[in-house]
Formats: C-alpha cells, structure tokens, sequence
C-alpha cells in the first residue's frame, strides 16, 4: 500500500486514462463487431465455430475439435493457445509440430456471441446436439449470429454511456446520530445539513454540484411515486437552502413516513482538487441517508445495493461503536459490495483513543474482513465538528478526505468500468474464437479451391487452345468426306450409265436375258429394258452403299476427335450411326427394303441416325413404268441414226442425248436416208457412216439417170429385203444396243426434265443427292461433338470463373479475419493492462 500516498491528481489522471482506454477499446470494439456484420453480410457467410474438448487423454492439452454449427459432423483438429495477454488463437494442428503441454484450462466456448443453438431438452451431449442443429442452414446460423452481434453492439453502446457518465454517487449512512449530517457539512464545508441532538433526517438528501441546476442553490423534493428528471419540474417541487431543515424535520418522529428524496444544489467555491463534488473528474453526489434504526435498515440496505452507489461510507460515533442495526447492516453491505469506508466520528471527545482504535478496528476486522485488511485507506477516526471549524487545521480530516476522493475513483472504476471491461473482455475473446474459427475455415476453401483449379484450369485452356482446331478438324472431316463419297458416286453411276448406253449392264452382278427368237422380241426388249435399268439401279444403289462406308469412316474419325478434345468426364455422343439408315426416304417405295429401312432402336439409350433420302431422283428406275415402256423404237432406233448421221437440231431437241457424238452437216431431210440411216446402223461396224453416205449420194445421182430408173427398182427392192433379213438376224445383239442407248437418252431426258436443265443431270444429281446426303450425317455429327465441346467448353470456364471467385473470397476472407485476430488481439492488449489489477489497490491507478 506503499501508493496510497499518491495525489489526488494522480488518481484523477489514471482514472481519466483507463476510462479512455476503455472507451477507445469500446469504440475499435464496435467497428470491429459493425465490419463483422457487414462482411457477413456482403462477402462471406461467417461460420459459427463449436469446440469441443471432450476429455480425451490422447488428445494433447490445448487441442480441440473444430466443427461448425451448420456442419457439426466436419471435424478440424485445433491448437487453442493463449498467450501471455490471455489472447486466444487458433492454428490448425501441425503434425510435426512438438506438442506444448499447457496448464491452463482454456475456456473454448463463447462468452457473449453464444448462439443457443441446442434446441433437444438434453442438449449437452454433442451428439444429439449436433443431429439438432445440422438441421440449421449455414445462412440462418449466420442470420442468428448477425442478430447476436446486434444486441452485442446494443449492449457496448449502453455500456459505453455508463463509462462515459461521470456521476458517481456516495451514500452516507450509519447509526443514529453517529453525526452523518455533520461529516457530511464537514466535507462540503458549509453547514447545510440540518444537524441535532435529536434524530432528525429522515430523508434520503443528496448533495450535487450546483452546476448540474444552472449554478442556482436549491432544494428539490421529489413528488411521491415519480422518477426524478430535473428537467421536468412535474416530477419534483423547489425550496430553498434554508427550508431544509423544516422539510427534513418536519414531522412526528413516532409515526413511520415513506422515504423521501430530496436533491440539494450546492455551489462548491473550493477548487477542483480540493472539493470532493466539483472535483473535475467524476461528478460525486453525496447521499445523507437517515439514521439506520429498525426501519430504515432494510432500505438503506437496499439503497446500497443500487447500481449507481460507487462507495458506501458509514459512519459510526466513536462513542457509542457498533450498534446492532450498523452490524446488520454493515455484514449485508460487506457482502454486496466490498468497498466501505468507515468514519469513526466523534474523535476528539474520546480519552482513550488507542484503545477505542483497537477496539473499533477488531469490530470491523469480525464484520468485515477485506475493509480490515485496508483499514489505513478505509477506516478514519476524525472529528467532524472539529473539522467544520473554520481557519483550524484538522490533518485527520484533510488525509480522509483525500483518501475518500481516490476511494471514490478507484471503487468507481471497480464498481463501473470494472464490468464494462470484463464484458469486452468476453467479448473479444469470443471475436477471436470467431475470426480464428472462419480464418481456418477460409484457408481449407482456399486450399480446396486451388486444388481444383488446378485441375480445372489446364482442361479449360486445353479446350480454348483446341478449339479451332476442332472445328478445322471437323469441316475437314466434312468436306473429305462429302468428297469422297461424291466422286465415288460419279465414278460408279457415270460408268454404268456409259455402259448402258453401250448395250452393257451397269454393274456385273446381273446378267442379260437371253434371246427368245424372234416372235419374242418385243418380250425380249422390255426384258432387257428392265435388266438395264435395274443394273442402273444397282449402280447407284452402290454409290449409296460406297457414301455409307465413307460416311461410316467420316463419324469414325468424328468420334475419334471426341475422345481426343473432350474433357473426361463430358458425356460422349451415345447415338450409333446406322449406315443403313441414310438414304432411307428413297428407299420407301421399295417393300423388299423396308426392315433395313429406319430403324428406330428405342431400346436402351440408342437412338439412330436418320438420314433422309432424297426423294424420286431416279432410283428405282426398273418400277418406273414410262421407262419400262417398251416400244418398237425399242428394236429400231429411227431417231437415233437420223441424229447420227445429220445431227440435226430438231431430232436433238427430241432425244437430249449423246453430246460426245461428232457432229455432222445437214443435208436433205428423206425417209430414205432414214432407211439408210437404219442400215448404217446394222452394219456400222463394217462401213462406217461417211462411206455410206458417200455411196447414198452416188445413188442419187443414179436415180436421175433414165436408163438406171429400170434397174434401181427390183435392185433396191432385194437390197431392202436382205436388209430386214439382216437386221432380224442382227436383233439379239442390237437390242441391247438399242434398248441401252434409249434408256440411257430416256433416264438423262428424265432427270434432266426434273432439273429442268444441263444433260447430265442424272450422273450429278445422284452425286450431289448422295454427297448432300452423306454431308448431312457428318455434319450431325461434328455439330453434335461441337456443341457438346462448346457446353464442356462453357461449363469448365464457369466452373473455372465460380472456384476462381471462391479462391479470390476465400483468400479475402483469410486475410480479413486474419486482421480482425490482429486488431482484436490489440484492442484487448489495452484491457489487460486493467485486468491484471488487483481487488482495490490503489497501486492499479499507477500504470
Ligand atoms: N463532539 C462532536 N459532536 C458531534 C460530532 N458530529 C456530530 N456531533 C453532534 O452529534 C449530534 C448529531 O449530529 P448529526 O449530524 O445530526 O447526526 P446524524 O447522524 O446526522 O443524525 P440523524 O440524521 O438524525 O440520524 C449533533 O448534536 C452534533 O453536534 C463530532 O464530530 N464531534
């Protein structure tokens, strides 16, 4: 207690620096909690932590098992250490880490956020507790903290009123007559309390500082049952100074009054560090209470217990000790509130006073221990009346005095800050459990969303990289296939048509009719019609057949760049390619192909290809019955050899036909020269055409010759006769002939007519029919793979984007709690510096 001697100015300049510091802590405090509710609301759901430390002897002191309320089956193991501040700090475990044994039990659970989250009547066990409350969303935990922090920061602001509030007030109480209202004018030093021999205040009369009125000296009587607002003069009536003593006395002693109020406004001309009520730190009211006596024990008593007395100070008359009353009440106060003064008045009427010391001081050391043990500070022997005298010296008095005024700060910063201390006390401890809890929480979904965009990332920008190339692939694939296949159709078709044309079949796997003689000839020609145009059928059949398989190769190799470009894990196209199915609409007069026509597997998860034909481009030349007309042109062609011999325009325009023929001038338009034309055309191989005409111009000439005229008849007659002979003879080798060239002419005239223009219509349409055709599925097919690349595409950049944002908040959210443990830690730095004070030492003032 070697600092008691201390000034009053130094316990009035460390009262005012712990209250700021408290205020400042009270204040960082707030921001801390306000940014919380903000970053919970805006950028990171913050996560409640529960810990638990199930006695687990394996279990090294100070580890703890880390869950969530919204996740209590996720357990993290949690180093919780405390550092010389009491700071508390949460580390995930490092297993190589040698593990600290520390004594201390630490406390792993809120103080002040707790969220009652224990919704079972048996609560306690973790498990059941845990089943409860997984049923909370990790958003309405959240929302309940967010309302926790709420009330927190209501609570800090009422706290903060209460440390900033200066008044402190000190209730004078004690015996009857022990001299209350005269210690009470020796402190004020002027004679205001009404003082007699007679028991006379029986009024609670507290003293304030007559600035708190506007300097004005007055009494205020609180009106019965109302609460005292000095700024509403409803709730009390004004007197003067000098009617105090009628209002305090005035009434029969004998029949028991209800406890009045009174305020009394005083002007205290003495300096701040002289006067107890103006002492420019705290504003002290002083409280003269009625002599305790067997009524008013109980109230005073309970007038004690209120909030806002910081200091109890009894009196006692040095005469008279302990009364039964004052020990009652003196062993009630003691125990609810530590801090007493006791004045022992009356002093310097007592002989003895050694003895009278020993004597009060073993009373009070029996009902009150601790104001004992600091009797020097808190129990004076003065003389009240002795001090109220002017000009005399009372060093007893003046040590009281001051002892009272440092008592009165200290006990306040107990009695006021002390509370509001050990609740931001919690309070930080309970942000750093939370900013620790989230911080690792933060760290593992950050290190969760690294790892996965580490293997994310590298698909992504293969597949941007690979992208073009894809798609150049594929259109690669498209067109080589559509070529292929097309120039295999026109090779295939233009070849059997050119040997149609020849008399020849198209393909080889048919063979011509046989010759049935001549009464069947016409039987025979439609017969071999038939053969031709179904060789032609075939044909293109095969062109079909030859785009199927390149068609086939195509999708193949589109399903090969899928394996190559799509990321694991995209579902691959799971249609089959069912070559048959392409060409399929044309196919639909034909019963014979109707199975392998469409088929639609709806078993399983297959679904096939439908490649639609095109319709009527001459397949299934050998149904159509204009073709299949067989007409004695059929055995005869007459137009044939008249366009073969004199090309004319007109037969041209009849049969738009064989261009690859030489041209020849036109001459005289004659039957005969069609009949000539015929015969040329039996015995082509042998005379060949110029020859003939050569010669069919000589016989012109002949037939002018009169003599000739004679003989030319009967000779043209046998030369027709042997003529026809020869041409039957001739007929099974030149129908097919015929017939082919005809139906040759007749499928070019055909298709020609359903283009509408150029003659080889029939050759390109096929081709272009069948590479549309075969186009059409490769293109199904590297649409399909694009889009479903594009989808991978599009959902790997999301994926990419979505753990991206989680890495960047995650990261935020690490490094923003990491500095809401920093700044906490700080702001409780400042605390403890108070904390670590002892129970009412004045020392504590000296930091
Ligand atoms: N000699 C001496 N007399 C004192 C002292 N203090 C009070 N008295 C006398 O004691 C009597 C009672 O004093 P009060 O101050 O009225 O006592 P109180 O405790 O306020 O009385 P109640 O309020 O009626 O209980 C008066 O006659 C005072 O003059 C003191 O220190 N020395």
């Amino acid at each position: 207690m070697a600092q008691r001697v201390m000034s009053p100015q130094d316990v009035q300049e460390a009262y005012v620096q712990k209250k700021d510091r408290l205020v400042n802590a009270i204040d960082s405090t707030k921001s801390i909690l306000e940014n919380i509710r903000v970053f919970n609301r805006e950028e990171w759901v913050v996560r409640y932590p529960q810990l638990s430390d199930k006695s687990d002897k394996k279990r090294p002191s100070g580890r703890r098992s880390l869950s969530f309320a919204d996740d209590p089956l996720s357990e993290t193991e949690v180093v919780l250490k405390q550092d010389t501040t009491h700071s508390i700090s949460l580390s995930t475990v490092d297993e190589n880490a040698p593990s600290e044994s520390s004594e201390q039990s630490l406390s792993s659970d809120f103080h002040v956020l707790r969220l009652d989250l224990k919704l079972g009547i048996n609560g306690s066990t973790s498990t059941s507790a845990a089943s409860l409350v997984s049923q909370l969303e990790k958003a309405s935990i959240a929302n309940l903290l967010d309302e926790r922090i709420a009330n927190s920061l209501a609570h800090v602001d009422k706290l903060r009123l209460r440390v900033e509030d200066t008044s402190s007030k000190v209730l004078v109480t004690g015996d009857l007559n022990a001299g209350k209202s005269t210690f009470v004018n020796a402190l004020l030093r002027r004679e205001v309390m009404p003082v007699d021999q007679q028991p006379c205040t029986t009024a609670f009369c507290e003293v304030h500082d007559a600035a708190e009125n506007d300097g004005v000296e007055e009494v205020h009587v609180i009106s019965e049952g109302a609460t005292y607002d000095i700024k509403d003069s409803s709730t009390y009536t004004r007197a003067s100074l000098e009617a105090l003593e009628d209002i305090v006395g005035d009434h029969d002693n004998d029949t028991p009054q209800p406890q009045r109020m009174l305020k009394i406004y005083l002007s205290d001309t003495r300096t701040p560090s002289e006067s107890l009520l103006n002492n420019g730190v705290v504003d002290i009211s002083l409280i003269d209470a009625p002599g305790l006596n067997r009524d008013s024990v109980k109230t005073t008593a309970v007038f004690a217990r209120q909030e806002e007395i910081d200091v109890v100070v009894f009196v006692v008359s040095a005469e008279n000790h302990f009364t039964l009353s004052a020990r009652d009440f003196l062993t009630t106060a003691s125990k609810e509130k530590a801090y007493l003064f006791i004045v022992v008045n009356k002093f310097d009427g007592i002989k003895n006073k050694e003895k009278c010391k020993r004597l009060v001081l073993q009373q009070i050391k029996e009902l009150s221990p601790r104001t004992y043990e600091d009797s020097e500070d808190l129990v004076h022997f003065v003389d009240s009346a002795q001090a109220l005298q002017p000009f005399t010296a009372n060093p007893a008095f003046d040590d009281l005095e001051s002892s009272l005024r440092s008592f009165v700060l200290v006990k306040r910063s107990k009695s006021k800050l002390g509370p509001v201390m050990t609740y931001l006390n919690n309070l930080l401890c309970d942000i750093e459990l939370l900013a620790g809890a989230n911080k690792i929480v933060a760290e593992k979904e950050l290190e969760q969303a690294k790892k996965e965009l580490e293997e994310v990332k590298p698909v992504l920008e293969k597949m941007k990289k690979g992208r073009e190339g894809l798609e150049e692939k594929l259109e690669g694939v498209e067109e080589e296939g559509v070529e292929e296949a097309a120039m295999k159709a026109k090779t295939i078709i233009a070849q059997a048509l050119d040997r149609v044309g020849e008399g020849k079949l198209g393909v080889s796997s048919l063979t011509l009719p046989s010759y049935p003689g001549l009464l069947n000839v016409l039987d025979y020609a439609r017969e071999v019609r038939r053969t031709l145009l179904a060789s032609l059928d075939l044909a293109v059949k095969q062109a079909e057949d030859e785009a199927r398989v390149t068609t086939s190769g195509g999708v193949d190799k589109i399903k090969a760049l899928a394996e190559e470009y799509l990321p694991v894990g995209v579902e691959r196209n799971r249609r089959v390619f069912m070559p048959e199915a392409m060409f399929s609409a044309v196919r639909k007069g034909n019963g014979k192909d109707k199975k392998s026509m469409i088929k639609r597997r709806h078993s399983g998860q297959h679904t096939t290809i439908v490649a639609g034909g095109l319709a009527g481009l001459g397949i299934g030349l050998a149904q159509r019955p204009e073709l299949l007309e067989t007409t004695f042109l059929d055995l005869f062609d007459v137009h044939h050899q008249f366009s073969l011999h004199f090309g004319d325009h007109s037969s041209k325009a009849l049969v738009k036909a064989n261009s690859d023929d030489e041209e020849t001038p036109i001459t005289a338009l004659s039957l005969l020269s069609v009949g000539l034309g015929t015969l040329t055309m039996v015995g082509g191989q042998s005379f060949g055409a110029r020859g003939l005409i050569e010669g069919i111009v000589r016989i012109s000439d002949v037939w002018s010759n009169e003599t000739a005229k004679k003989w030319i008849a009967p000779v043209l007659g046998a030369v027709t006769i042997g003529g026809i002979v020869y041409l039957v003879l001739e007929l099974p080798n030149s129908v097919p002939r015929t017939v082919g060239r005809r139906v040759r002419a007749q499928v070019l005239a055909a298709a020609a007519e359903k283009e509408g223009e150029g003659e080889l219509e029939f050759v390109d349409g096929h081709v272009g029919r069948i590479g549309k055709e075969t186009r059409k599925v490769l293109r199904l097919a590297s649409w399909d793979l694009k889009s479903r690349f594009n989808n991978a595409l599009e959902e790997r950049a999301g994926e990419v984007k979505e753990k991206e944002d989680t890495e960047k908040r995650a990261g935020r959210a690490q490094e923003w709690f990491g500095e809401v443990g920093e700044k906490t830690r700080g702001v409780r730095g400042w605390l403890v510096v108070d904390e670590e004070s002892g129970e009412g030492e004045l020392e504590v003032l000296q930091v």
